[in-house]
């Protein structure tokens, strides 16, 4: 029995790669009967001489837009310029990629661009400071796309980010057998038009990419109030000093993580954003 990673599905097939080898295989009725389907990203057991799917292991996380499984890792692409760097946009991304238990990772694209420098800085070092990884980068930038191709080895990874940040762009000056299409920005729409369609993982340094972008739905579905603070990594780090259990950083007394923001720990408009995604959760309908 051999064991690999579905990199594509279309129509009833399901394409495995095991050992640099990709091998076409059918699911069976088995699946069906289980209402299992098979996903990009699962890790199945299969026979390689009749092309059948065995056995699919359990996942660690599955997104549903683009359905894929198993992610361990998410570029999260924001440009700092056209469209503007938009740090209330940024944390949704990272809100909903740590809700999934997947690992965030900014870039931050079209560095050649920029005219404020010392503004995408500043931003730079609060998400740094936050405890995350940030990388600027434009296609030039060799030093820059050598540290974003490190990132892939032994792992599987989805790139996110608004239309228009250049996801593409980055791709393919990292590997230029990607091909993968760029468009224009869209000046009068203010947004680019959506290029990137299939789910199909395709291996780069050692790792696995997702070539469509990843979380195209962006709202707050499975997190609830009580766990949105853990999805700021820097509130898990105070929130066990709130005098308060269950608290959740808005009109408690006491509370240690709006004492991190008074003493500047925090940062002021990430715990703004914090808020008001708070607030859109507690008013969002119940659904029956
Ligand atoms: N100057 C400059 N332009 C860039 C950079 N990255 C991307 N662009 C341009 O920005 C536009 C959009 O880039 P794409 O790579 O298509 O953006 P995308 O995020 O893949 O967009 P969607 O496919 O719509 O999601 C293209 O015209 C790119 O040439 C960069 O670092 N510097
Ligand atoms: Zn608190």
């Amino acid at each position: 029995m051999a064991r690999g990673i579905i990199i594509q599905s279309l129509s009833g097939f399901y394409d495995v790669l095991m050992d640099e080898k990709v091998y076409r295989c059918k699911g069976r009725g088995l699946f069906r009967n289980k209402k299992i389907s098979p996903l990009v990203g699962d890790v199945v057991q299969f026979d390689p001489e009749e092309g059948y799917l065995l056995t699919v292991e359990e996942r660690s996380n599955e997104l549903v837009r683009p359905p894929i499984a198993n992610i361990d890792q998410a570029i999260v692409v924001v440009s700092a310029v056209e469209p503007g760097f938009n740090s209330r946009l940024l944390d949704r991304f990272l809100v909903l990629i740590e809700s999934k238990m997947i690992n965030p990772v900014i870039v931050i694209s079209k560095q050649d661009q920029v005219t404020a420098s010392e503004d995408i800085d500043r931003y730079r070092r609060v998400y740094e400071q936050a405890g995350y990884e940030v990388i600027l980068t434009d296609p030039g930038n060799e030093e820059a796309l050598t540290r974003v191709k490190d990132l892939f080895k032994n792992k599987t990874t989805v790139i996110a980010g608004q239309s228009g940040v250049g996801k593409s762009t980055l791709l393919n000056a990292l590997q230029s057998s990607l091909f993968l299409e760029t468009g224009e920005i869209s000046r009068s729409l203010g947004r680019g038009k959506h290029t990137t369609r299939r789910v199909e993982l395709f291996s780069i340094n050692g790792g696995l990419v997702a070539d469509t972008p990843g979380f195209s739905s962006l709202d707050f579905d499975p997190v609830t109030s009580v766990s949105l603070a853990e999805c700021f990594p820097e509130m898990r780090e105070y929130a066990p000093d709130c005098k308060f259990r269950g608290c959740i950083h808005d009109r408690e007394p006491k509370c240690a993580v709006k004492q991190a923001v008074r003493d500047g720990n925090i940062h002021e408009f990430r715990y703004g954003h914090y808020i008001e995604f708070l607030h859109e959760i507690q008013n969002r309908k119940p659904r029956y």
